[in-house]
């Protein structure tokens, strides 16, 4: 099983060449997606110059005081990934039957990083919680821009995987996703002592899969993002940063669409592996900022095999899924009571 994150052109997938050379993209993303569950993409189409707005204006809304972050806090009782959370708010965990005790002794070990979330205005069942214009001026503004352009990137991303599981229609996943279901986390990791981490007082982010289709990972260059081996339980390697690459990986619902061909993989942030990301006796490692674009069906979705992904040999090893019942059976286990 791969022990490294494959690295893949989009450029060809992208621009205006040949069928075949779509083709041969396509089926690289799909053999990345089906090997290890996680892909680095460069030439994805999201610019450089939107991507450093984008870390930028997290920044700045991480840099407020905590009364201005609270402005947009969490709904109480919500259990939709929306508005600010503070540390200690959520645990990523991989609790799959909703166990509330198991999720409850996983917090003793809490989640130290902040993050702000949002998507779609227009999606009435995860209601969005903006700060306002005069606390944070053009925030929302570029936010909205930002989803946008980030879609743009996961249609192509949606089609290629069609089209690299040898699907005939190019739009087959696509028709599933009409952009208002997915959400974007802007996300502050704090610097902290090694130890903290080393000791297992606190965690940056626990170990888990992520609950929808795809997800396209920005990251700053500070390093800390960890991928679990496929077939290996417990090793882990860094997803060390490159520059303008984002970090796409399948999401829970993509790998049961597909049979279990494509591949949805435990990860987590822990320490940078590069040293010089520590200064001090205390080894206090630098803050990190993380943007996930999370890619999800539409809400009525039922998610069924999908052709191409089984036959007599290889029947579909699963029932129909409701989307809208797994996404609130994942994010109930996420949320402080
Ligand atoms: O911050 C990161 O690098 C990973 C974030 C992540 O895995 C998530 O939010 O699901
Ligand atoms: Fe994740």
């Amino acid at each position: 099983m791969a022990e490294s994150i494959p690295v893949i052109d989009f450029t060809p997938w992208v621009t205006d060449s040949t069928p075949e050379s779509r083709r041969v993209t396509a089926k690289e993303l799909v053999k990345a997606c089906h090997e290890t569950g996680f892909v680095y993409i460069t030439n994805h189409g999201v610019s450089s110059e939107v991507l450093d707005q984008a870390f930028a204006w997290t920044k700045k809304f991480m840099d407020m005081p905590l009364d201005s972050k609270m402005e947009a806090k969490h709904p109480e009782g919500s259990i939709a990934f929306r508005g600010y959370s503070w540390p200690g708010l959520q645990k990523a965990n991989q609790v799959l039957d909703g166990n509330e005790n198991a999720v409850t002794a996983l917090r003793v070990t809490p989640d130290f990083n902040e993050n702000y979330n949002y998507g779609s205005d227009e999606n009435k069942n995860e209601l969005n919680t903006w700060p306002s214009d005069t606390t944070i001026p053009g925030f929302k503004e570029f936010c909205d821009k930002f989803y946008w352009d980030c879609w743009k990137t996961a249609q192509q991303i949606l089609r290629a995987l069609a089209v690299g599981l040898g699907m005939d229609d190019e739009d087959y996943l696509l028709k599933f996703h009409d952009g208002h279901s997915n959400q974007i986390s802007l996300r502050h990791y704090m610097p902290i002592a090694a130890a903290e981490i080393e000791t297992k007082q606190k965690e940056r982010l626990a170990a888990h899969t992520d609950f929808g289709s795809v997800t396209m990972l920005f990251q700053d260059d500070c390093g800390g993002l960890e991928v679990e081996c496929p077939g290996q339980p417990g090793k882990f390697i860094p997803a060390t940063p490159i520059e303008n690459a984002l970090v796409m990986n399948i999401g829970d619902v993509l790998m049961r669409w597909s049979n279990d061909y494509l591949i949805s993989t435990m990860h987590r942030v822990r320490l940078p592996p590069l040293e010089d990301r520590f200064t001090g006796e205390a080894r206090m490692t630098r803050e990190r900022y993380s943007i996930p674009y999370f890619v999800s069906p539409n809400r009525d979705t039922i998610v069924e095999c999908l052709p191409k992904c089984f036959d007599e040999n290889n029947p579909p090893k699963y029932a129909p899924l409701s989307w809208a019942e797994w996404l609130t059976m994942r994010s109930s286990t996420a949320w402080a009571k």
